[in-house]
Parts: C-alpha cells; sequence; structure tokens
C-alpha cells in the first residue's frame, strides 16, 4: 500500500485539516499518517482558539515517521507560524521527500487566521521545494499581490507563483460566484479543469480533500495533470455529496461517509 503523509493542523469538528485529509486518503486506498502542526477548537460555525505545536514536536513527529517509513507523497495544510514552516521545510530537504503537495492555508472559510502574517515569506520558501502548489483565490491574491477576478487573471496568477520555484500551480476557482473552473499550470501549459458550482453552503474542508487526494494519487504513481484531473473528480462528488452538520457549515461527504449512509455509487475513485 502507498503511504501518504498529512503535516497540517487538527480539526476538532472532523470536516477539514489533518480529519479530512485522513478519511480522504482512507477513501482513495493509500495509508494515512499525520505530523500536527496546531490544534484548533473549531466546529461548523468557526475557530474559537488555536494552540500551535512547538517547532521541536513537529520535527520531533517528522523524524519519528522519516526514519521508519517509506513516504510515497507528502501534503501540507496549516503550518500556523515562521518557525514551523521553517523546521518542515529543512526536514524535508534532509530526508529528499518525493511528491510534495502544499495547500497554502491561510484563513479559514469562518475568516479565522490560520496562518500568522509573518510567515508568509517562509511559506513562499516551501512552496519552491513543491511538486504542486494548490491556493484558492485569496490566497493566490496574497502570494502574488494581484487582484484575481477572471480566468485570465488566474493564469497570470500562476505564472507569477510558477516563479518562486514549484514545479505546477493549481489555482483553485472555488472562491468564484457562478463557477468552479481551476486552472492548473503544468509543465509551461495551462490545462483548464472545468467545474460547475454546486449549491451547498457545506463545503467545510473542500481545499483540504482537494490538497491530500491530489497527493494520494501522486502517491499510486499518476503523473500531476492525472492525480488533479481525479481529485477535481473526487471533490465534485464530495461536495455533491456533502451533508448538513452542527448548526453552520457542513462537511463534504468522503466514500466512507456515503458507506455509512448506505450509499454505493462513487464513480471510478
Ligand atoms: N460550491 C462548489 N461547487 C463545486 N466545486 C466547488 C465548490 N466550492 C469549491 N469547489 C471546488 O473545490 C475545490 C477546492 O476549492 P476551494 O476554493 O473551495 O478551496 P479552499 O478555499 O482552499 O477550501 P478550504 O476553505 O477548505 O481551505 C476546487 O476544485 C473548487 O473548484
Ligand atoms: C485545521 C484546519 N486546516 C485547514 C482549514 C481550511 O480552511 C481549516 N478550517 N482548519
Amino acid at each position: 500500500m502507498k503511504k501518504v503523509l498529512t503535516i497540517a493542523g487538527s480539526d476538532s469538528c472532523g470536516g477539514a485539516g489533518i480529519q479530512a485529509d485522513i478519511k480522504t486518503m482512507d477513501a482513495l486506498g493509500v495509508y494515512g499518517m499525520s505530523v500536527i502542526c496546531a490544534v484548533t477548537a473549531q466546529n461548523t460555525m468557526g475557530v474559537e482558539d488555536v494552540q500551535d505545536m512547538t517547532p521541536d514536536i513537529v520535527r520531533a513527529q517528522i523524524d519519528a515517521i522519516f526514519t521508519d517509513i517509506e513516504v510515497d507523497a507528502v501534503k501540507i495544510g496549516m503550518v500556523s507560524s515562521p518557525e514551523i514552516i521553517r523546521v518542515i521545510k529543512e526536514r524535508l530537504i534532509f530526508y529528499k521527500a518525493k511528491k510534495i503537495v502544499v495547500d497554502p492555508v491561510m484563513v479559514s472559510k469562518s475568516g479565522y487566521h490560520l496562518l500568522k502574517k509573518k510567515a508568509i515569506d517562509e511559506l513562499k520558501g516551501l512552496i519552491s521545494i513543491a511538486d504542486i502548489v494548490t491556493p484558492n483565490i485569496p490566497e493566490a491574491e496574497v502570494l502574488t499581490g494581484l487582484n484575481i477576478i477572471t480566468e485570465e487573471d488566474m493564469k497570470n496568477a500562476a505564472k507569477n507563483i510558477i516563479k518562486m520555484g514549484v514545479k505546477s500551480v493549481l489555482i483553485k476557482g472555488g472562491h468564484r460566484c457562478n463557477d468552479a473552473t481551476d486552472i492548473l499550470l503544468y509543465k509551461e501549459n495551462f490545462l483548464v479543469i472545468p467545474g460547475k458550482k454546486i449549491d451547498t453552503e457545506n463545503t467545510h474542508g473542500t481545499g483540504c480533500t482537494l490538497s491530500s487526494s491530489i497527493a494520494s494519487q501522486l502517491a499510486k504513481g499518476f503523473s500531476i495533470k492525472e492525480s488533479v484531473i481525479l481529485s477535481k473528480k473526487y471533490i465534485t462528488k464530495a461536495i455533491e455529496n456533502s451533508f448538513a452538520l452542527g448548526k453552520g457549515v457542513g462537511p463534504v461527504g468522503h466514500l466512507i461517509d456515503l458507506y455509512k449512509r448506505g450509499g454505493t455509487d462513487y464513480g471510478e475513485n
């Protein structure tokens, strides 16, 4: 079985973060492992509190895994602080980690800052060693300083981000009003991945699910382009099967959730 590591934050309500990553990995048939960078006290209505792990315990978790287990792909999500990001980058280079996906998580859907503002430069450094980075539109705006409205703007932002040294860039369109088309810049070519906006409030964890699906498919040996296309299908299906939970924004539905609710039709993933 392929082994995939998520380096991210814990979401107590189970919709995003480490919990979404492990559910996605399970659903896609890879073995999921985790390095926890922060614990959030969070529910469907928002983030109440955050406790960052120390850089030492982040380093110790990474060392524990890489000194024992061969890791086929790594997904990085919420990384909190400049010190934690520096440790992650240094350790991943040290262990010659393969197939690195960076989801540059900055602000939760409810508006809580999950990344300290002073950590943006370190985050760019981490992006430089990745195979793919998956910013949503507001994140791409922070990384580039550009204003992104149209598909052409998304392409320009991708060209700008690729200069950071990353091999490919997926700009996610989920934050646009009427469309969920994503744009991949890969080997100097653009791939427009069309998506229709699904009318649901329950989109907690969409970005985490997409990036851990990409890491899982890369681990299985698919190319970046194939992994992104398969993952767009997975996230679309997961949003179609999202459900109400608690009083706020409910989570996307993974294969496992569907089984529990008696469903069987989950496409080819
Ligand atoms: N309502 C929707 N209908 C269809 N696809 C969507 C919808 N919302 C998001 N997506 C898709 O989900 C994927 C994740 O994109 P999104 O922009 O939501 O990520 P994100 O903002 O990083 O998520 P998160 O808030 O979990 O960090 C993309 O492929 C995007 O196009
Ligand atoms: C821990 C965590 N990671 C990522 C997100 C996505 O916004 C979130 N809400 N919580």
